[in-house]
């Protein structure tokens, strides 16, 4: 394998350093290394961070290639830093099948940019109404260990309590999209004032807030772990607060266009702010950043929701929910929590790497950068300044809020167990490397 030395990095808490990497492994850590190898890079005034993990992305494979595959979004996943994701079960067919689950997790393996950890349906079809193979997908050669019907609710109460109920044989979580369905009926955007003036159908903040509260009575009454998905109102934040105050086993993530991005772009009435859950208020922006800052959120999650033009360029009603995040979430949280101090990055790299690999139980992820461990690191320039072009994104979905807008930062290199999957913030042909 290939050797490298990164020259003069800048490691967590700590002075810049060189890192060594051979045969996959962080071989030695020191300053002014005498060792050799294959290839240096000068990392002046990058920094170290732990390769990245997603809780929550849509990689459209089986079934939408035409958004997105398993390899373009691993591709999209290296060049935003991630060193693993978890792909969304809502694909077609449903991954609620231990076939369905391998498959994804065989299409990963091929791509070699990122680790793809399945997530596996909670019920069959996504329908609500029956309990998927969890077991068999547990079994599996996938080893799925999140459970979501994400994109639908598990609104019907007995449905998660078994869910919730099953996965503790195995340390599993069921990771919640909370959306009670009747009063989110013809939803086109946050419910409020905004909603009002446009006359778009609401999606109220207690359709969110009433099935948390459900569901961490439900996993406290079972002694069973729950996360809730892309958290957006400051009253969700209290729910999970007290929650966790009582000791109960509950997680939850935050996505980056939920930490920057407010219902008052619907103005516009561009669908590329359509998503679900919906843009929130400046208040909820600020609770959620709060609780990002604080711990009560424990993670960072894209939601990184590929759709084709076709599916986005129409009237606001017509259009397809979400916005692609692989590519900008980490400069997104720079700008939102970085440069505003309310996190450092070592704090990121507990809430974009750390909690989220513990939260799926993922090994090998989400360990510090240090002597012994393997090499999934990636090397970030904060002092980059660029507007965002989507035309140089590898994901095949190009429906970004961001289009144009000046972000701080940009990934400069990421390394995979060792291998570069992105260098100079180009992606690396991995072919070129056998
Ligand atoms: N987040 C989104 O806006 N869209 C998701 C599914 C969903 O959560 O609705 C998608 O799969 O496109």
């Amino acid at each position: 394998m290939t050797s490298y030395l990164i020259r003069n990095a800048q490691l967590l808490g700590g002075p810049a350093q060189d890192i060594l990497i051979t045969d996959g492994v962080i071989s030695e850590i020191g300053t002014g290394l005498s060792a050799s190898a294959d290839v240096d890079i000068d990392a002046h005034g990058l920094i170290a961070l732990p390769g990245l993990v997603d809780l929550h992305t849509h990689l459209r494979e089986p079934g939408r290639e035409d958004a997105e595959t398993v390899l373009t979004g691993t591709q999209a996943a290296a060049k935003g830093g991630y060193t693993a994701v978890h792909a969304m079960a809502n694909t077609f067919p449903v991954a609620d099948t231990a076939g369905v689950v391998e498959q994804v997790w065989r299409l990963g393996q091929a791509s070699g940019y990122c680790d793809v950890q399945p997530v596996g349906a909670v019920t069959v079809g996504l329908e609500g109404k029956k309990l998927a193979e969890l077991g068999a997908m547990h079994d599996s050669a996938a080893g799925v260990r999140v459970f979501s019907d994400d994109g639908k609710c598990v609104d019907d109460a007995v449905i998660m309590r078994r869910a919730l109920e099953y996965v503790k044989a195995f340390d599993g979580v069921v990771a919640q999209h909370a959306q009670e369905p009747r009063l989110t009926e013809g939803a086109q955007m946050n419910e409020g004032q905004v909603s009002g003036e446009l006359g778009l159908g609401g999606w109220p903040a207690v359709a969110e807030e009433a099935i948390i509260a459900r569901d961490v009575l439900l996993a406290a009454h079972v002694g069973s772990r729950l996360h809730v998905c892309h958290v957006s109102t400051a009253g969700s934040v209290e729910i999970i607060r007290w929650a966790k105050g009582k000791g109960w086993d509950v997680t939850a993530e935050v996505t980056p266009h939920h930490l920057l991005l407010t219902d008052e772009l619907v103005r516009s009435y561009d669908p590329v702010y359509k998503v679900n859950p919906p843009l929130r208020t400046a208040e909820d922006v600020q609770a959620l950043r709060a609780a990002l800052a604080d711990g009560t959120i424990d993670a960072v999650a894209t939601d990184h929701a590929p759709h084709p033009a076709e599916d986005k360029d129409c009237e606001w009603a017509a259009a397809a929910m979400g916005m692609v995040g692989l590519e900008t979430a980490l400069s997104v949280v720079q700008q939102a929590m970085v440069d505003t101090g309310l996190l450092t990055w070592e704090g990121v790299a507990d809430r974009m790497s750390h909690r989220p690999a513990r939260i799926g139980r993922l090994s090998g992820h989400g360990r510090p950068v240090s002597v012994g461990e393997p090499a999934n690191l990636v090397l970030f320039d904060p002092a980059y300044r660029g507007s965002v072009n989507p035309d140089s994104f590898a994901s095949r979905s190009r429906n970004t809020p961001y289009r144009g807008l000046d972000l701080p930062g940009r990934v400069h290199a990421t390394f995979l167990r060792g291998v570069p999957t992105v260098l100079a913030g180009e992606l690396v042909e991995l072919g070129e490397l056998a």
